[in-house]
């Protein structure tokens, strides 16, 4: 197990040094993050040692192969699930060294989730649903942040519809604003353009794109759409429990090259064995 200074120093490696300055702009890091999921000779090696940082005001997909690690990843870093090895790190603070009720408090108060079926409680309105992590947590909504929430997500006339009142899309909006509310660190999606037509998927990714701009969000999605990933300001790869590939700017073309290059390798190394 590492100490603090340790830890410390193997994430300021990953700037070249410039720990002080830079470490301002992260929003989250992983540090040799591994994930195993069973032992012995059925053990799933899910997270092989992976470093990366996520920085504020960004927004980062990731991608790769089914079964390649980015769920595991995502839920990891967003303290739902624990890891194995390594640590993470939310503004300074090691998830991995929180216990199970100091990470609940955590996600209320500092992450943010946007889920592929929207999860939204069809017997409350938009507004109930978009404040329903203010309401469980006991605490009095920002009156202006909710105003511009809906401003910027197109739901000022929409607001007392109930879920099955309103479009996929509607409902995605719906969702961002609540995993917004609370003005998260970090903003999880997962798959969040899966269940939505090509219209509605331009849309939320365009609302996604305008909390990352607009309100300085910070947002990691994982998608297995390499158009969704062209929204975003960077995407990585990820491969067999491994980052392969970190694309500054990615155009959905590259990433779609990538992916190739990703399965040519697999295939190429399966017929080795
Ligand atoms: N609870 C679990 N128990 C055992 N193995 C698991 C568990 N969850 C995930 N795995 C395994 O870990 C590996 C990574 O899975 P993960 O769900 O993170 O991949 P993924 O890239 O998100 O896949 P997909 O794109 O299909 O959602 C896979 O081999 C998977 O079978």
């Amino acid at each position: 197990m590492r100490t603090q200074d340790e830890t410390a120093m193997a994430s300021a490696s990953r700037y070249g040094g410039e720990a002080d300055n830079s470490r301002s702009s992260v929003a989250i890091e992983a540090i040799g993050l591994t994930k195993d999921y069973g032992e012995g000779d059925t053990v799933v090696h899910a997270l092989r040692g992976v470093d990366v940082c996520f920085e504020q005001g960004r927004f980062t997909a990731i991608m790769g192969p089914s079964g390649s690690g980015k769920s595991t990843l995502m839920h990891t870093l967003a303290g739902l699930d624990s890891a194995t090895s390594g640590h993470i790190l939310l503004g300074g603070e090691d998830l991995t060294a929180m216990n199970d009720r100091q990470l609940t408090l955590l996600r209320r108060k500092r992450i943010g989730f946007i889920f592929q079926s929207f999860n939204l409680l069809p017997m409350f309105t938009a507004e109930q649903n978009i404040l329903m992590p203010l309401t469980l947590a006991g605490a009095k909504p920002d009156r202006g942040w909710m105003r511009t929430l809906v401003r910027t997500l197109g739901l000022e006339q929409r607001l007392n519809h109930r879920p099955n009142e309103l479009s996929g899309g509607q409902q995605q909006r719906v969702a961002i604003a609540r995993a917004l509310i609370t003005r998260p660190s970090v903003v999880f999606a997962d798959e969040p353009t899966g269940n939505l037509d090509s219209v509605s998927s331009a849309e939320v990714l365009d609302f996604l794109k305008r909390s990352v701009r607009e309100l300085k969000q910070t947002i990691i999605m994982v998608t297995h759409d390499a158009v969704a990933a062209s929204y975003a300001d960077r995407a990585i790869v990820f491969a067999d429990g491994r980052i392969v590939a970190d694309e500054p700017n990615p155009t959905a073309d590259r990433m779609n090259e990538l992916l190739m290059e990703e399965r040519q390798r697999a295939t190429a190394l399966a017929m080795t064995y």
